[in-house]
């Protein structure tokens, strides 16, 4: 019920124009990044993690980096992901903490959640701590399964 109201809450938000100060930004090491443009307050709403959902058997060889776990079912032909290749939002240009080093998770100011919206799962990404103007956003990719290679990441 709460999860039903915080994104309605969030959604009426949106509608107004209210949205949190987020900007696309190109790094040559990165790649796309998003970085605050403003103040963010520790759990702010930023996004949810839009696109395509579909079964990861479907999608494991279609090389997109972008692909987010949605529900992971004790069977694991009936694992749902999220695909923002063909149609997705500001969610897919937020980087990853290096999990392989002790300076990765000091970095992280984003977490990913997973809400109950009327039976439906949906994936919203949110700050976890206050985020500085100019501050890039990194979240953990590898929340459970280290299934997300971040070795090489800055
Ligand atoms: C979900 S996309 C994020 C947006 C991406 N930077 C882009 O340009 O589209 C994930 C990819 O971004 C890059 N990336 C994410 N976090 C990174 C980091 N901390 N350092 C370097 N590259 C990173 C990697 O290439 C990764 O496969």
């Amino acid at each position: 019920k709460e999860d039903k109201e915080t994104i309605e809450f969030c959604r009426s938000m949106l509608k107004r124009g209210e949205c949190p100060p987020l900007l696309v930004v190109f790094d040559s090491h990165e790649g796309f990044t998003v970085q605050a443009d403003a103040y963010i307050k520790d759990l702010t709403f930023l996004t949810e993690y839009a696109g395509d959902v579909d079964y990861l058997k479907n999608r494991e060889n279609d090389g997109c980096d972008s692909i987010m776990t949605l529900l992971s079912p004790a069977d694991p032909s009936q694992k749902l992901v999220i695909c923002p290749d063909k149609r997705g939002n500001i969610a897919r240009f937020i980087n990853g903490i290096n999990n392989h080093t002790p300076d990765g998770k000091k970095k992280q100011n984003v977490k990913c959640v997973r809400y109950d919206i009327d039976g439906e799962c949906h994936v919203l990404l949110v700050a976890c701590r206050d985020i500085a103007r100019g501050e890039k956003l990194y979240y953990d990719y590898n929340g459970h399964e280290y299934a997300y290679p971040t070795h090489h990441f800055v």
